[in-house]
């Protein structure tokens, strides 16, 4: 589905990705972890056309990204940013709405009808349908959050990018997104999601990428990348890696610092 093809991007002589190599197939869901700064929302920006590359870097379905215009675009990928903040007094039902924007505007009452079903399905999946008329201006950081989802849920893209979508989730919606997503995925959709909890990411996600400085150190199934020793060699943190029977899923202890040694 997309290809990173020695992707190397530097900003004012810092070199912030390292000739980045990596395939993504239909229907994964990929977490990238990394410590703080090492690349992974430049590196989901890139992919998302968001970046100035050379020309032939980011594939996309076999194509070169920057072959494709920026509409034909919105209707492969919907992108939710870290940067949830608005500058415009919209409801959450215009914000979600604007996720058709790509798409043709409905033209019979039966495509309206449609188009009212995919919106009213995103608010019930996500359980926000009481924030649907207040003003996003007014809402928290989480809700926020939750109304983004609802629209990329609505633009009903075949790729998915998200940066730390669940940062300022409670744990009932860290769940309930990470859920939905990843029933998302096992339907086909293709995801590539930036999380810091490297605990749901190895219980939701079907591969992990782990970044450092800029490269990609270790990429592969959940259980191939939370290790007690790449762990440390990323983080500098002492962990412990077990099997959790109750998630079905490699589960990690943080224990401390390495410097505290
Ligand atoms: N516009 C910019 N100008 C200069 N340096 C930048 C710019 N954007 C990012 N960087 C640098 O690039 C590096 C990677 O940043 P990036 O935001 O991709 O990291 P990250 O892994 O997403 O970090 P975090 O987990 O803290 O969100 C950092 O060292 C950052 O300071």
């Amino acid at each position: 589905m997309i290809e990173v093809r020695g992707l190397t991007y530097a900003i004012r002589q810092a070199t912030i990705l390292h000739d980045i190599h990596m395939t993504v197939r239909q229907g994964e869901m990929i977490g990238l972890i990394g410590p703080n700064g090492s690349g992974k929302t430049t590196l989901l920006k890139s992919i998302a056309h968001l970046h100035h590359l050379p020309e032939k870097t980011i594939w996309l379905k076999e194509r070169p990204i920057e072959t494709y215009a920026r509409k034909e675009l919105a209707r492969w990928m919907s992108v939710v940013f870290q940067d949830t903040s608005a500058a415009f007094d919209f409801t959450a039902e215009e914000i979600v709405q604007m996720g058709q924007y790509a798409h043709k505007s409905p033209k019979t009452e039966a495509e309206r009808k449609e188009e009212r079903a995919r919106i009213d399905e995103a608010f019930a999946k996500l359980e926000i349908e009481k924030l649907r008329t207040r003003s996003i201006l007014e809402m928290s950081g989480g809700q926020r959050q939750l109304v983004m989802i609802a629209k990329m849920f609505v633009q009903q893209t075949p790729i998915y990018l998200l940066d730390e979508p669940i940062s300022a989730l409670d744990i009932y919606y860290q769940l309930l997104v990470l859920q939905l997503l990843r029933e998302e995925s096992e339907k086909g959709k293709t995801i590539l999601i930036v999380l810091h909890d490297l605990n749901l990411a190895a219980r939701f996600c079907t591969t992990l990428a782990l970044l450092k400085e800029g490269e990609i150190v270790q990429v592969g199934a959940p259980k191939e990348v939370l290790k007690e020793s790449l762990l440390m060699a990323s983080y500098d943190v002492v962990t412990t890696v077990e099997k959790n029977e109750t998630v079905d899923a490699y589960q990690m202890l943080a224990i401390r610092p390495r410097k505290e040694e």
